[in-house]
């Protein structure tokens, strides 16, 4: 039991090209003493610990990986869903719904009951919506469930803009809000660059045929790496165990994350402060009248893919049945 409470834990659920590049990312930054990857492909579970382990011998490494079932999965400190369905080249996140949901409400089902103190950290597709649903599925307060959401849309920001201004993208303050699809936007408004505003720092750049380019380049991103590798895995690896350590250390670090929203009835990405129990407070942000008419529109779809999935739900006893559980 001593031994239990000193333990820290991050289950990963889906052990393919995201759930992998994970575990990866925590071995090589360890902020945790054990990984636990859990997937219903054995051999490939097999194969991956093995392959992970190996990269651990001879080193430092002070954290250990390992195959474990949903169950235990569902006593981790953090259990981060990679599990689902990934787009073809062309495919929309949403068209993962169906899909998804189905893998989601199975995996709560093999976890319960999962422990109360654990935060759930949603990666896999439609992010946002899957949240949603996560938070009904799980039983978990509010703030324990929250999704990547537009965190690795605003590293992408922060990349090209770093680029276009010739600075360390580190000091980029820039996020992109609300889906992680295609209704995301850009808050050009609070962005900056250090501490200066950046229509200062780009006074002669950032004009709106360049804000348009620069917004397309970071929605398009994840379509035109899937087209060209079937994936990407490497962005959102290092962007999720950036949230872990967040979470374990208690980081009190402003992210755009996704979570519930309850005056726009969804879950989408707004700047939260997170840290040990999962989302601590929303960071108030001020957005012009043009960006707060986006952030309407973007719930405003994502409320009418909730209600489309809410009626798919019904007429399946499974999923009613999971969802009213916890109603
Ligand atoms: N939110 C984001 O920014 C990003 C999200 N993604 C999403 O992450 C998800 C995973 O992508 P990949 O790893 O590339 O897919 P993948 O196909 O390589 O791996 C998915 C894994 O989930 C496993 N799985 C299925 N049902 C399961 C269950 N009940 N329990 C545990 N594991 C289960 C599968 O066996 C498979 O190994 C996709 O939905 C993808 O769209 C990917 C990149 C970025
Ligand atoms: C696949 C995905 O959601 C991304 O790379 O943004």
């Amino acid at each position: 039991m001593a031994e239990k409470r000193l333990k820290t834990s991050i289950a990963i659920l889906g052990c393919g090209e995201v759930g992998a590049t994970l575990a990866y990312t925590l071995l090589q930054n360890p902020i945790c003493s054990e990984v636990i990857l859990v997937d219903p492909k054995k051999e490939l579970l097999e194969a991956q610990v093995r392959d992970l382990g190996d990269a651990t011998y001879g080193s430092r490494a002070t954290t250990k990986i390992r195959a474990g079932t949903h169950k235990e999965a569902g006593q981790a400190d953090i259990v981060v869903v990679t599990a689902g369905a990934k787009q073809k080249p062309g495919e929309s996140r949403l068209s993962l719904l169906s899909r998804n949901l189905h893998i989601l409400s199975s995996i709560f089902t093999s976890m319960s009951p999962i422990s109360p103190h654990t935060i759930l950290l949603l990666v896999a597709n439609p992010v946002d919506i899957l949240t949603y649903f996560a938070r009904k599925l799980s039983g978990l307060p509010e703030s324990q469930v929250l999704g990547t959401g537009t965190s690795l849309d605003s590293a992408r920001l922060r990349g090209i803009l770093a680029q276009k201004a010739e600075v360390s993208p580190s000091n980029i303050d820039a996020y992109v809000l609300g889906e992680h699809g295609d209704s995301q936007f850009v808050a050009w408004s609070t962005a900056s660059i250090g501490s200066t505003p950046l229509h200062l720092a780009l006074p002669n750049t950032l004009t709106e045929e360049f804000k348009t380019e620069i917004a397309n380049h970071t929605r398009g991103a994840a379509g035109a790496i899937i087209a060209a590798k079937g994936c990407t895995a490497y962005g959102i690896g290092n962007v999720a165990a950036s949230i872990c350590k967040y979470i374990l250390f208690d980081g009190r670090t402003v992210r755009p994350l996704s979570f519930y929203q309850s005056e726009l009835g969804c879950c989408l990405s707004m700047p939260a402060v997170i840290g040990r129990t999962g989302i601590l407070r929303t960071m108030p942000i001020q957005l012009d009248q043009e960006e707060q008419k986006l952030l309407e529109d973007c719930a405003k779809g994502l409320r009418a893919v909730i209600k489309g999935a809410e009626k798919e739900l019904k007429a399946d006893d499974e999923l009613s049945q999971a969802l009213e559980k916890h109603a």
